[in-house]
């Protein structure tokens, strides 16, 4: 379960962000994120990984309270979840398979169990026979989906996403959103940022929108 109680965030020298933000999405749910350039989508999922600070209120994720978790903490709470980037973020100066097996191998997996499970998630993404591509000689659907390879081959518990279909065009971005529903359905908490209001009702998933940092039409959200 994600659960934000009355979460606020605000940069320094900066107005509210998020605003008294209350939104539950229970475990092994999946929901989209979406509002306008600014409205906040990027700074929630940001608290939800820890890489910024809840200026008030609770922040529950599986039982850890994200927003008073110890420094020390942060990177094991990290490791259970799974992010995907619009821009991929990926090493163009390493293979299909160092940029996947990168995760494992910060988490001490040994060799063997990282060549196993790396081509595990590249074959779930429809990459088997890629694996020692270098990124630059793929497309840019089949660079995300090695981003994607790369968000699950530690199974996480939550897999999050920020615009990750945001320069792909309309058949790849259906492709890369009902991947993203395989995992749901097999049991993962998703949660995607979108701008592609096409997609959003293809899905009918429940929608989260954002305007100006408070969950549009109601003060408490679920999925
Ligand atoms: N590190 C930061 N310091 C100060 N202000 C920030 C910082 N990061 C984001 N903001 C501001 O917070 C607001 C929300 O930004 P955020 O990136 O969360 O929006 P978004 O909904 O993801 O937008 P987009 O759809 O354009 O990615 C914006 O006004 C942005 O300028």
């Amino acid at each position: 379960m994600i659960e934000f109680i009355n979460v606020t965030k605000h940069y320094p020298g900066r107005h509210h962000v998020l605003r008294e933000l209350n939104l539950k999405l229970p475990t092994g749910q999946m929901a989209l994120l979406t509002g306008p350039s600014g409205a906040g989508k990027s700074t929630l999922l940001k608290l939800l990984l820890r890489l910024e600070d809840v200026s008030h209120g609770t922040l529950m994720v599986n039982g850890v309270d994200v927003s008073t978790l110890k420094k020390r903490h942060i990177p094991a709470y990290r490791r259970r979840i799974g992010v995907v980037f619009q821009d991929h973020k990926l090493l163009m100066d390493r293979d299909v398979f160092s940029n996947v097996a990168l995760t494992l191998q910060v988490s001490g997996v040994n060799a063997k169990q990282i060549q196993s499970r790396v081509r595990a998630a590249l074959e779930k993404v429809g990459l088997g026979n890629r694996i020692h591509n270098m990124p630059a000689t793929l497309s840019g659907g089949e660079q995300q989906r090695v981003g994607i390879a790369r968000a699950i081959v530690h199974t996480p518990e939550i897999l999050l996403a920020d615009e990750p279909t945001g320069n792909l065009d309309g058949s790849l971005s259906t492709e890369i959103l009902d991947m993203f529903r395989d995992f749901h359905q097999h049991g993962t908490t998703v949660l995607v940022a979108t701008h592609d209001q096409a997609q959003v009702e293809r899905l009918g998933l429940p929608v989260f929108h954002l305007e100006q940092g408070m969950l549009q039409n109601s003060q408490e959200k679920s999925a």
